[in-house]
């Protein structure tokens, strides 16, 4: 009875008496109610989260969430976790996003073939406000329909007819780098190849031949400019539409981000006018001689996007905003990640020598002494080089992480994916596995031999991602670096007082080398 009378007490004793005092016990209440509910009602999720290893993981701090982490430390402590649980998922908590890492070749076949995993996940929100929506961040429906559209035009035929673009830049790059060759001391190469690129691309997607200087440069400025963003990656909060406009508006991104469009309008606008007109010549062609003339062949499109038009034409129906978006997500996506490979190359060649050696005499062997263009037939026989790309591209991946949102749970060889995580890919935790690549931190193109390659499960290389929604510009990247890194050895020989030990990364979207690409480059004298 004594004790009975003395729960009651300490009960009324706890119950609120101010009006403070019961808008906390409400608030508490009421919390701990949602909480549960929300446990009750993605109960599926939470049981498959459960079974999934990670490190521990705190309230609204999550698992990783620490602000004086770097991306770069961020990435070691991926691998380190990869590899404690010898390379089987891990989940990690980012505030109240649950992350998923798949490292497994199997697994990663798995989730990017799966038709539940095509969405992309919550960081790409920030590139969606940044460059719109085009393929790169488009929500599924859309990416489905303009992804079928414009496959179509990345065929061989349609990348056979670029290489004057990419031979006529190539050209000019060599003779800038000319200025370096009394140089003692190393250069960093990245400014000159980048320029190269965003050249390349901006007249592969745009046709450049027509616009003045003024407005080139405009572009790839507020391009340069925009790629900036990248570095919000890590910034959560980004990931909310009206910060992140607040932020654009007072760093001035802004700007950028409207020239590129205006630009782009622009250029679409003429192409559209001159499209026109030349559909109205073939008409009156055809009528009078029943036939399409070779003037109108000569005007059959050239670059991406006249190729867009054309299919516009023929019933795709994109709107004016949506060229916009897929032309200025094209040059984006095409331009640092192949800068960054080809400075990685040239540095790695440039350290081992034995193998730029090896690089040469294939050029030699193909080419011999002659100055001329390289045909894409002649391309094809550079098997050596597409090995040394390929390591390069397995050691330093541009894209280090990619992400998508699951919309159903996705069986793996060992575990669940649970509806609504956000699962990622690591091209660098998987490209550094010692099982899949004996000896991971050593640069060696032998792992791409055809015997190693064909060894090995096709998802264990992973730098264009793969699946459906894989790198539509894979082909179109290897040809301009290739040709890039021919013309280049077939000039200047390459070196270096950098070593592997001293590369350091910084990662924001992409992984860049930390403090440049130092070469010098010396005129080639010697004939193998
Ligand atoms: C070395 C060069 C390149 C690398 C390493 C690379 C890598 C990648 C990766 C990993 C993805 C998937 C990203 C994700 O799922 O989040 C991707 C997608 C994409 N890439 Fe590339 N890329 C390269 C060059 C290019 C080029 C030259 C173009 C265009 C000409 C291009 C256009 C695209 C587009 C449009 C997508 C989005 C595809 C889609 O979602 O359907 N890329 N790339």
């Amino acid at each position: 009875m004594f004790a009975y009378m003395n729960i009651l007490n300490n009960v009324a004793y706890a119950l609120p008496t101010t009006k403070t005092e019961l808008y906390i016990y409400a608030f508490v209440v009421l919390s701990v109610i949602l909480w549960c509910r929300m446990r009750w009602v993605h109960r599926q999720f939470y049981r498959l989260e459960h079974k999934i290893k990670g490190p521990p993981s705190y309230p609204l701090k999550g698992s990783i969430f620490d602000l004086s982490t770097t991306p770069e430390k961020m990435l070691d402590k991926l691998k380190e976790s990869a590899v404690k649980n010898e390379y089987e998922p891990v989940k990690l908590w980012v505030g109240p996003f649950l992350f998923i890492g798949v490292y497994k070749p199997e697994d990663v076949q798995i989730v990017l073939n799966s038709s539940s995993a095509l969405e992309k996940g919550i960081i790409y929100h920030i590139f969606r406000y940044a460059f719109g929506e085009g393929l790169f961040t488009a929500s599924m429906n859309k990416w489905k329909k303009h992804r079928r559209i414009i496959a179509t035009i990345f065929n061989t035929k349609f990348l056979d007819q670029l290489y004057p673009i990419f031979n006529e830049n190539n050209k000019k790059l060599i003779e800038v780098l000319s200025k370096h060759t009394n140089d003692t001391q190393p250069f960093d190469v990245w400014d000159y190849i980048i320029s190269c690129d965003l050249n390349n691309i901006s007249q592969f997607a745009l046709d450049y031949d027509r616009i003045d200087k003024q407005t080139l440069a405009e572009y790839t400025l507020a391009m340069k400019k925009v790629l900036e963003i990248s570095k919000c990656i890590v910034k959560p909060w980004m990931y909310l539409y009206w910060i992140f406009t607040v932020y654009a508006y007072i760093t001035g991104l802004k700007v950028y981000m409207d020239q590129l469009k205006r630009i782009s309008l622009q250029i679409i606008r003429d192409k559209k006018l001159e499209f026109k007109t030349t559909m109205a010549a073939q008409q009156t062609n055809r009528s009078t001689n029943g036939d399409i003339t070779e003037k109108t062949i000569k005007n059959s499109p050239k670059v991406f996007l006249d190729k867009l038009l054309k299919l516009n034409n023929e019933g795709v129906d994109f709107t004016d905003d949506e060229l916009i978006d897929e032309v200025i997500t094209i040059t984006i996506a095409g331009s640092d990640t192949s800068a960054i490979t080809q400075c990685f190359c040239l540095l790695l060649l440039a350290i081992h020598q034995d193998i730029q050696d090896k690089v040469y005499e294939e050029i030699y062997n193909v080419l011999g002494d002659s100055e001329r263009d390289v045909t894409p037939e002649e391309l094809f026989q550079f098997k050596y080089l597409e090995m040394v790309l390929k390591e390069t591209l397995r050691m330093f991946p541009p894209g280090v992480i990619f992400s998508r949102k699951t919309n159903a749970n996705i069986k793996l060889t060992n575990c669940e994916l649970p509806k609504g995580c956000n699962v990622f890919v690591s091209p660098y935790v998987t490209h550094r596995c010692p099982e899949l690549y004996p000896d991971p931190d050593s640069f060696n193109p032998e792992n791409f031999s055809p015997e190693n390659e064909s060894g090995r499960h096709m998802f264990s290389f992973l730098a264009f991602s793969g699946g459906p929604r894989g790198c539509i510009g894979a082909k179109f990247a290897m040809i301009s670096m290739k040709l890039m890194v021919i013309t280049i050895l077939r000039r200047y020989s390459l070196h270096t007082n950098c070593t592997m030990s001293e590369i350091k990364m910084k990662i924001d979207l992409l992984a860049k080398k930390a403090n440049g690409y130092p070469i010098t480059v010396r005129p080639r004298v010697n004939v193998v």
